[in-house]
């Protein structure tokens, strides 16, 4: 495991209280993090549920929101842009869409896990535009080319 990056965190006033994202375990890759409302999702909705902090991640790294396994096969609840992108840039509250895409209701509530933020590494690049692009054994296939 390579040394943690540090990353600034803004507490916003309705975040006040809560506790910041943490790793479960000495293991875990993802801090987990809380919900900072209460709210409650009806099969088939979704919404941006507020974190109540912002960060200032260092320019070259990204935090990803992912879902917890835990709500996703119990309840049918993931974040449905996963993952998620915080750019380095962003300032602003960080927030995570969550989709029920379970049978039943499903209550948000303050203060409980609602998703995990994984810091990574950004690699960037650039687009060289050519006439033809070098051939390979797949070509074109894709899409289930290969068998189901
Ligand atoms: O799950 C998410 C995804 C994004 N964001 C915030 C941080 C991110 O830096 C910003 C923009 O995200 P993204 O680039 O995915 O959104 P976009 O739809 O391309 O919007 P924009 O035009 O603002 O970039 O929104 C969150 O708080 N939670």
């Amino acid at each position: 495991m390579t040394s943690p990056i540090a990353i600034a965190i803004k507490r916003l006033p309705h975040g006040a209280g809560l506790p910041h994202p943490a790793y479960a375990t000495d293991g875990a890759a993802g801090m987990d993090v809380v919900a900072a409302e209460d709210m409650t999702l009806a099969p088939g909705q979704r919404a941006a549920i507020a974190t109540g902090f912002a960060v200032a991640i260092p320019a070259g790294y990204e935090i990803q929101v992912r879902p917890r396994s835990g709500l996703a096969l119990k309840f049918g609840i993931t974040c449905l842009n996963s993952p998620g992108t915080i750019d380095s840039d962003y300032r602003g509250e960080i927030k995570v869409i969550l989709a029920n895409l379970g049978q039943e209701p499903f209550a948000v509530v303050r203060g409980e896990r609602i998703a995990q933020l994984v810091p990574a590494p950004v690699q960037r690049a650039t687009l060289d535009e050519v006439e033809s692009l070098d051939d390979t054994a797949r070509g074109h296939g894709g899409f289930g080319s290969t068998g189901r």
